[in-house]
């Protein structure tokens, strides 16, 4: 089990990560999200010893990771951790890259590991090509290729597809996660991308500002979401006044809806005018405004003329998950 502790971490006495405490299992996948700047890089550098922890501790089992104070080399021999920049050697080829990091005491069986991880990326072509001429996607998947060369533990993964189109994207999580799992490999993936985490990872661990917002089972999470910030990782959001639901209602409360949620009736339901209607490929995402000025994302399978109306829906289930009272489900829960 890997066993984060982390009191308080500061570059230079800026504050940036506050009372982040978590333990992942071995062989779970977790999930690290938050906006733009709120520690999720500092973190896991600090759990693979590239920064230094004052105050906390990280242990893999009854290994203790020293940091960069201890260690000559930084990093842990049983980590490793893919960055955002991907640290390869330019000039050199894409096997030699890959070599270079296999074990000098296994050479025999090097070129076949090669194979086996260019097949998993879907770059066995490129094993000769020179890494200074490959684009940044390409660069990215040998960098994770490195990364897995000699079977770590525990894969720390930052942003590990940012580089890569969408095309080549959906194929290397589809590829990689599975294979990680069925290698029993331990993972903390960095991630802006629900679709990094949403069919991949165990567990997710929200950031915001340096703290930890949330760690929770994925889809528990997904249902659940305590607050907007939340939500809003998983994509569009809507905050939604109680009031506009139930006119009987006294609560002065709102409900957070995806916009999938939402059902379209030409009868009855909360009434909208459509300001926008936008093309997302398997459905519209179209806007709409209600009488109290309340502006309203949903989706729908039809293109909607702007300025008619439509009325919108949401099941009694969804309405009385999302009003349960997070505080008491939360605390027990991520305990
Ligand atoms: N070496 C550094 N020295 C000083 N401040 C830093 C350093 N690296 C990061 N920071 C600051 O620490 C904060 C957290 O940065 P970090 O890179 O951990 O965020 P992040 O959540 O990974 O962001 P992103 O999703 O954009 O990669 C930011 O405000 C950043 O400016």
């Amino acid at each position: 089990m890997l066993d984060v502790q982390v009191h308080s971490f500061d570059y230079d006495g800026r504050l940036i990560l506050k009372d982040i405490f978590f333990k992942v299992n071995k062989g779970e996948h977790i999930a690290l999200m938050g906006e733009s700047g709120s520690g999720k890089s500092t973190l896991l550098k600090i759990i693979y010893g590239l920064l230094h922890l004052k105050e906390g501790s990280i242990f893999w089992g009854e290994k203790q990771a020293l940091g960069p104070n201890y260690n000559l080399v930084p990093g842990e021999p049983y980590m490793k951790y893919l960055s955002q920049d991907f640290d390869l050697m330019p000039f050199t080829t894409v096997e030699e890259n890959i070599a270079e990091h296999l074990s000098v005491f296994t050479r025999e069986t090097h070129a076949d590991r090669i194979t086996e991880l260019l097949e998993m990326i879907e770059m066995k072509d490129y094993a000769k090509t020179k890494v200074k001429n490959l684009s940044g996607g390409q660069q990215q998947r040998i960098a994770l290729a490195k990364v897995l060369a000699q079977e770590p533990e525990v894969l720390l993964l930052d942003e590990p597809f940012g580089h890569i189109d969408n095309f080549k994207r959906n194929a290397l999580r589809y590829n990689l996660f599975p294979y990680l799992r069925n290698k029993g490999i331990t993972v903390i993936t960095a991630s802006h991308d629900p679709n990094d985490v949403l069919s991949y990872c165990d567990r997710i661990l929200v950031i915001k500002d340096g703290k930890c917002l949330a760690n929770h089972e994925t889809q528990l999470l997904y249902q659940n979401p305590p607050n907007f910030y939340i939500a809003s990782l998983f994509g569009e959001v809507n905050q939604v006044p109680i009031r506009l639901l139930k006119s009987y209602a006294p609560l002065d409360t709102s409900v957070l809806i995806y916009p999938h949620e939402f059902k379209i009736s030409k009868e009855s339901g909360l009434k909208v005018e459509i300001t926008k209607s936008q093309f997302r490929g398997s459905h519209f995402l179209v806007e709409g405004e209600t009488k109290e000025g309340y502006s309203l994302r949903f989706n729908s399978n039809e293109e909607h003329d702007i300025s008619s109306s439509v009325y919108l829906n949401i099941s009694l289930e969804t309405i009385n998950l999302r009003l349960k009272p997070k505080e008491a489900f939360w605390t027990k829960e991520s305990s």
